[in-house]
């Protein structure tokens, strides 16, 4: 076939094949007439000649069309792949910086013992493997309260403390993967309980130890040490865990004071502006580049169940039996062994305490006397610094927000007075502790007998503590936080425990991620639509008027 194009009519002459005499194809814009002269053909090789005669056509046309309106043409088209090519490169390279190195999610674990007074709790944490200098990214991922009292109170079958611990240990092996076991370390820390067992036979409290060094020893993980850990620890790592969990070092904002009331001791810890001049009360910290001087005691025998025994040892020396405590509920009637309150190490042995073997404990329910009785366990008669708490013990004037944890919250939760002023509590609390016991029993059938009849006292020492002891005045009380977990990790020393024995908390900051992540994504989004605007537009400057046309004809 031939096809030959005259400019001056602007047609296209095609030349005869087998059966076609002529087909005269015209253009006028995008419309393309066609005009066949036949002899002897069947439509369908008419209709075959035509698509190759519009092929040609149109083809021709386009490429002589184009040059001639837009001598920019192909330049543009490879501009616009120069900047498709760049476009990938680019939101490939960020993407490998940004995720550098880019690995699917690994978790590593850590298992930490609370070996607390009262009991033994076992927490396992869980972080992402490749960031583990970032913070907030450690988070228990489970809790376990092992049955029965804390390790202290095996002494006398020391070989039990050990095999308490089975039941929690069985729950780690589960809830970690086997392939991790082995790198995955074990710390046990001994807090009050064991402090006051030290105190009274060094040798017992070493023995209870090994028994539980010896349990744990038997497991696959990476065993790391079983210790009684001191009183300025369990307040520093306590301040570092609702630090951490509050993400407060990372952003560089004010940290908060962290409280925490333990059965057999208390702790405050919190940074101070002023000197602190008791070099026992000051710690020094360089975390992700900033320096922290921060204020911590721990008072050993002011935990609650502590602080009860002090108060009823010091009722028992001052009053008549049977012994009325303001403190329980009116109808409250308890038998107790002088021994029960006596053979604490926190109670110096009295004359008069050893007179009675047992005595009758009846309650007495007001809430100003109960404030007078607990106020009787603290001295604040004597102090050599320039200001103090209690016995003698320095404190500056408390500052900033405090999350205040452990039984400050089971007790403050279970009376309903997390969120009350200072005014509120007390006159709350006065109603609660006035109510008969029977009463009590009635509205919560529920709960332990022992927690129950002792919520009257709690809530009264840590109104007592708080205000009289660290002094939070009513318009500082507000700054108190009452919490339990914070972001579903529970409150409590052992997270700053782990994360500092496991190098987790650098001293200067970490190389953070080129952009934030916010700024990332945007980044990503952006450069993705922008690639997609591009190709369209190449992809009608390669189509068009081609698409254009082919919409007449067809
Ligand atoms: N009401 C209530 N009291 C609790 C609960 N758990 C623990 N307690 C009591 O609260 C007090 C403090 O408990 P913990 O913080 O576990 O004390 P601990 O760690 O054993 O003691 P330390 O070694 O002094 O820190 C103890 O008197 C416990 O008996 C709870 O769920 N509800
Ligand atoms: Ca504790």
């Amino acid at each position: 076939m031939q096809i030959i194009y005259s400019d001056q009519f602007s047609q296209w002459y095609v030349g005869t094949g087998e059966c076609l005499d002529s087909i005269v194809a015209k253009r006028q814009q995008s419309v393309l007439s066609v005009n066949f002269a036949t002899s002897s053909c069947s439509v369908r090789s008419v209709q075959a000649r035509f698509v190759e005669l519009w092929l040609y056509v149109i083809q021709r046309d386009i490429t002589a069309e184009m040059k001639e309106k837009n001598p920019w043409h192909r330049p543009l088209i490879i501009f616009i792949a120069i900047l498709i090519a760049l476009g990938i490169i680019a939101l490939v390279a960020t993407a490998v910086v940004q995720n550098k190195p880019l690995q699917p999610q690994k978790y590593k674990y850590g298992i930490v013992l609370d070996a607390g007074s009262s009991h033994t709790a076992v927490y396992i944490y869980r972080w992402q493997a490749e960031k583990e200098n970032n913070t907030g990214m450690v988070q228990q991922i489970h809790e376990c309260d092992v049955k029965g009292k804390g390790i202290s109170s095996y002494s006398s079958s020391v070989e039990r403390a050990g095999l308490s611990l089975r039941e929690c240990m069985e729950e780690a092996k589960e809830e970690i993967p086997i392939w991790r076991h082995r790198e995955t370390p074990v710390y046990l820390g001994a807090t009050a309980g064991m402090r006051l067992l030290r105190k009274e036979n060094a040798s017992v409290s070493d023995q209870v130890l090994s028994s539980v060094e010896g349990f744990l020893q038997t497991y696959p993980f990476l065993y790391q040490g079983a210790r009684i850990i001191s009183g300025q620890e369990e307040g520093a790592y306590g301040w570092i865990t609702v630090n951490y969990l509050s993400d407060n070092f990372h952003k560089a904002r004010a940290t908060m004071g962290a409280l925490d009331l333990g059965g057999a001791s208390t702790q405050i810890t919190f940074v101070s502006q002023q000197q602190v001049e008791s070099p026992e009360n000051s710690i020094y910290f360089r975390l992700y580049g900033k320096d922290y001087h921060v204020y911590t005691h721990s008072f050993l025998c002011y935990g609650k169940d502590q602080a009860l025994k002090l108060a009823m040892a010091q009722q028992l020396q001052t009053s008549d039996l049977p012994l009325r405590d303001p403190c329980f509920h009116p109808g409250y009637s308890q038998e107790r062994t002088v021994e029960s309150v006596s053979s604490s190490p926190c109670v110096s042995g009295s004359p008069a305490l050893s007179s009675h073997a047992n005595f009758t404990h009846v309650g007495a329910g007001n809430g100003t006397l109960c404030h007078s009785a607990v106020r009787r366990i603290f001295n604040f008669s004597h102090c050599e610094w320039g200001r103090c708490s209690f016995n003698g013990v320095f404190q500056p004037p408390v500052e900033g927000q405090f999350g205040a944890f452990s039984a400050f919250y089971f007790v403050m939760n279970f009376l309903n007075l997390t969120s009350d002023t200072l005014e509120e509590s007390k006159e709350k609390l006065g109603q609660y502790c006035s109510t008969p016991w029977a009463e009590i029993k009635q509205s919560y059938p529920h709960i332990k007998e022992k927690y129950l009849a002792e919520y009257c006292f709690s809530g009264v020492y840590i109104l007592t503590l708080l205000e009289d002891g660290y002094s939070f005045t009513s318009d500082k009380w507000k700054d108190i936080h009452f919490i339990k977990k914070i972001g579903g990790s529970a409150a409590g020393w052992t997270l700053g425990y782990m994360l500092n024995l496991t190098n987790m908390i650098p001293a200067e900051a970490p190389d953070a991620p080129p952009l934030p992540h916010a700024g990332y994504v945007t980044i990503m989004v952006l450069f993705s639509l922008l690639l997609v605007v591009l190709l369209l537009l190449c992809l009608k400057l390669f189509c068009w008027p081609a698409c254009t046309r082919s919409k007449h004809i067809i």
